[in-house]
């Protein structure tokens, strides 16, 4: 499903925090969305997944402006792993809180209780959790947690999904089978991402922000040329293309030679 975020500004406690910001992702694409700390990708993320109304500018998903549909509608289109974890509170087990994925889908006239059963038992094979389908949530590990939040997105079935760092508390093989996992769903997806390589590797596009603006949109190596490294990031590194068709980046001996990156 086709997502579009144009001119989007938000506001934060008078804080300007996203300031016109475009961004496009056909149906299928994996989008990574980079930056450094502060530049706004969180924010960018509630935007998309209709947690915090722009101040302007709209986004779209499937052609239709987020806050014209009913929150119900909105989360049968976009599913999320939010950083804060959109986290569930109590004692659910990992098999309850990857059911809350279904809430969107139960109207009025209730439950299809065959069909949510198949959705949780897919996403729970899935993401791995099959092994701690009886066990609390609460009881879990960072990584562990991850997986499960993230079999409840796709128990939800929607066809965009946003992502805050979902690699962030996994050991290096769990980012490789994620992230190929996501790949495989063929959902349009919108990815925070701190690993440079990691975002090199899968995403079809990357978008930079920094402080609060697009400064760089397009294919990996167009994106991530050894100047915008420097300016954007601050590190000295470069990134090509190796004989096995994956984009790696290179750091220099010491990438801090790139100077300190202007601060707000
Ligand atoms: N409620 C708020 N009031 C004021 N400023 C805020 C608020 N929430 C976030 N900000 C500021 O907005 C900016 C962007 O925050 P955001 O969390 O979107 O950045 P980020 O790129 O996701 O950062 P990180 O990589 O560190 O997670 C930061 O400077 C942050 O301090």
């Amino acid at each position: 499903m086709r997502l579009s975020v144009d001119r989007l500004h938000i506001t934060l406690d008078r804080h300007p925090v996203l300031d016109g910001v475009d961004i496009e992702a056909r149906p299928g694409d994996l989008v990574g969305l980079v930056g450094p700390n502060g530049s706004g990708k969180s924010t960018l993320l509630r935007a998309v997944y209709r947690s915090i109304r722009p101040a302007d500018g709209g986004v779209t998903v499937g052609g239709d402006d987020i806050w014209e549909l009913s929150a119900r509608a909105a989360a049968r289109r976009t599913a999320a792993v939010l950083q804060d974890g959109n986290d569930t509170s109590g004692s659910l087990t990992v098999t309850e809180t990857v059911a809350l994925g279904r809430a969107p889908h139960h109207g009025l006239l209730g439950r299809d209780g065959a069909r949510d059963e198949r959705a949780v038992r897919d996403a729970v094979d899935l993401c791995g959790v099959r092994h701690l389908a009886h066990r609390d949530y609460a009881s879990l590990s960072g990584g562990e947690r991850q997986r499960v939040l993230l079999a409840r997105a796709l128990a939800q079935e929607a066809r965009l999904l946003v992502l805050d760092e979902l690699t962030n508390h996994l050991d290096i093989r769990a980012r490789f089978e994620l992230l190929r996992l996501i790949r495989a769903t063929g959902t349009t997806t919108l990815a925070v991402l701190h690993d440079l390589d990691l975002a090199a590797r899968f995403c079809d596009h990357l978008v930079v922000l920094d402080h609060g603006t697009v400064v760089a949109g397009g294919p990996v190596l167009d994106v991530l040329t050894p100047a915008l490294l420097a300016e954007v990031f601050g590190v000295a590194a470069s990134a090509r293309r190796h004989a096995d068709g994956v984009v790696r980046l290179t750091y220099a001996a010491d990438p801090l030679t790139a100077g300190p990156r202007a601060m707000h």
